[in-house]
């Protein structure tokens, strides 16, 4: 709602007007309508919130724009801990919200998805109370920063240092730098703090890779330089352990003869009878710039707890490591760490996903395996599509007569092998398949046995084609489908649920859990059963 006079015709970028917040998009914008329906998105809007925002761009449509301050106390507004959150950082959107108006706002998401777009008449009795992180900050092992070389002003008069940091949420062509972020643990900030201070030395901003070869590459996209910080746990000394993955752009080209391993790493994993990680990592070329093995050796000083430093260079910005492995290349120490999920221990490598929040991973985990459904007697086959590193199998497989993990990462289906045989888990099975082509759909269920039981864990897109017709055909009794899109799961179940369609599930209850408390992110899990009599068979 507008309380000026403003008209649609009127907003012109920069302009500054008073707004109510309705509700929370997804993405955790704030939905604000103007008295005609026009639709103004703003960001860190709260939900109930009387605001002036000033707009930053304006459409047809609808209109964005950001919060310049609020016009009435909020009554579930609080103070955010974080200074960086203060200076517009991009990495929360709500840490200004009390955690409880939070999680109501991220379950009031998944009720009007599964109404709107799921066309699901009695959403609100299907969705049950969200279940909220114990552990509300400091939860993620993985975390990306920006490189910039020069990060935004943080007060008027001060110099722009180069260093790490993450987006401004009004401008995003800035820099904030990030000394402490809350959603990391304070060793991971320690790496940050090393790494900021190393590229503000003056060989360290001559030389480092991060800012050099990115400057003579043509149409150069400033987010390729980054690094990205991950912890795991270290199976001997049960303590964090922490991989540093430099990212640029470039030309640092890998040895031509690398070996496998470093031998320091085999040794160490011999020793402690660990799996020997499967994927290949050459090992850096010879010749290193002498900052960076300066920075490398300042981190390890500094931050013991390194397990291993690499550095990844790709031409094309943007591509994730997880596309492409070619241009890994290991520095110093191990290439990859362990993690202990629900009493198991899988293996994390920069090559494929893990989830981010591992505690509150064990609780996701437990309403999957409470809602499968298992027959008691271990004869259930269970098909884990979009498998990973193969962790929801594994965590599954004792419970079954057979998993089979369906994943399009390489890497991670190597991963989820060999932690499978690391878990002693010799009643599973992963394939590699793309689950968005056809032969490839068509050649899983050839080669696997019709399952019991499906979980199906996809990206942000949801499930295509081939998987929902894989799905209304597979005789499955019950399908458990984990989204970390409530939009893509309520168009999944409308078509999944469709009882036009013989075999079509029915929706039994949808669960959202809390994985990444502070921002907009949400996943759920919806529990979709057959009744025996509409169980096609094979
Ligand atoms: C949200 S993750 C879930 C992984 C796993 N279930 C877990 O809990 O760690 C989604 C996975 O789907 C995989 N994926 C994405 N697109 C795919 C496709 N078209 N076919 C098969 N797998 C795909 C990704 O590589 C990623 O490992």
């Amino acid at each position: 709602m507008c309380e000026g006079s403003q008209r649609v015709s009127q907003l012109r970028v920069g302009d500054e007007v008073d707004l109510i917040c309705q509700s929370l998009a997804f993405g955790g914008q704030g939905v604000c309508k103007l008295p005609d329906g026009y639709t103004i998105f703003c960001d860190r809007a709260l939900p109930g919130e009387h605001l002036r925002a000033r707009i930053t761009a304006a459409k047809k449509t609808h209109a964005n724009a950001v919060k310049v301050a609020s016009t009435q106390q909020h009554a579930n507004a609080v103070e955010a801990p974080c200074t960086h959150y203060h200076a517009g950082c991009g990495g929360c959107s709500m840490q200004n919200l009390a955690y409880d108006a939070q999680l109501a706002a991220k379950e009031q998401q998944v009720v009007d998805a599964l109404g709107r777009i799921g066309k699901v008449e009695d959403a609100r009795a299907l969705v049950k109370p969200i279940l909220p992180c114990a552990q509300p900050f400091r939860y993620r092992n993985k975390m990306a920063f920006t490189f910039a070389p020069q990060l935004q002003q943080v007060l008027p008069g001060l110099p722009r240092p180069a260093g790490f940091g993450l987006r401004n949420v009004s401008n995003p062509k800035e820099v904030l730098p990030v000394w402490d972020c809350w959603l990391q643990d304070e060793t991971a900030n320690r790496i940050l703090q090393v790494l900021t201070s190393a590229v503000q030395t003056k060989r360290g901003s001559q030389e480092l890779p991060m800012l050099k070869p990115w400057k003579k590459i043509k149409g150069f996209h400033p987010a390729v330089g980054k690094v990205t910080i991950r912890s795991g746990l270290d199976p001997t000394t049960r303590k964090r352990a922490y991989l540093v993955i430099l990212h640029t752009a470039g030309q640092v080209k890998p040895c031509e003869n690398p070996d496998e391993y470093t031998l320091e790493e085999a040794a160490m994993r011999r020793r402690d009878g660990l799996p020997l990680a499967k994927f290949h990592v050459p090992q850096m070329r010879k010749k290193r710039p002498k900052a960076l093995m300066e920075t490398v050796e300042l981190l390890k000083r500094e931050v013991p707890e390194i397990a291993g430093i690499l550095h990844y260079t790709d031409p094309r910005p943007g591509r994730e490591i997880e596309d492409s492995a070619d241009g890994l290349a290991l520095i110093w120490g191990q290439k990859s760490l362990m993690e202990r999920l629900c009493g198991l221990d899988f293996a994390i490598t920069p090559l494929s996903f893990f989830q981010t929040n591992t505690k509150q991973t064990e609780t996701l985990y437990k309403v999957v395996r409470d809602a499968a459904g298992f027959a008691g007697d271990r004869s259930d086959v269970l098909l884990d599509l979009y498998s990973g590193t193969g962790t929801i199998a594994l965590c599954l497989a004792s419970r079954c007569r057979k998993v089979y993990g369906v994943e399009s990462n390489q890497h991670a289906v190597d991963d989820a092998m060999e932690n499978a045989r690391y878990n002693c888990k010799t009643n599973a099975i992963f394939l590699q398949a793309d689950l968005s082509k056809d032969e490839d759909m068509a050649h899983v269920a050839q080669h696997v046995p019709r399952p019991d039981i499906v979980i199906a864990d996809p990206a942000r897109a949801g499930l295509g084609k081939p998987v929902i017709e894989y799905l209304m055909g597979c005789g499955a009794r019950t399908l458990v489908y984990v989204s970390c899109n409530p939009a893509t799961q309520a168009r999944d179940i409308q078509l999944l649920t469709d009882t036009a369609e013989p075999n079509s599930f029915q929706l039994e209850s949808v669960q959202p859990v809390d994985m990444f408390p502070h921002t907009e992110h949400i996943e759920s899990v919806a529990v979709l059963r057959r009744s025996s009599g509409a169980v096609p068979q094979p």
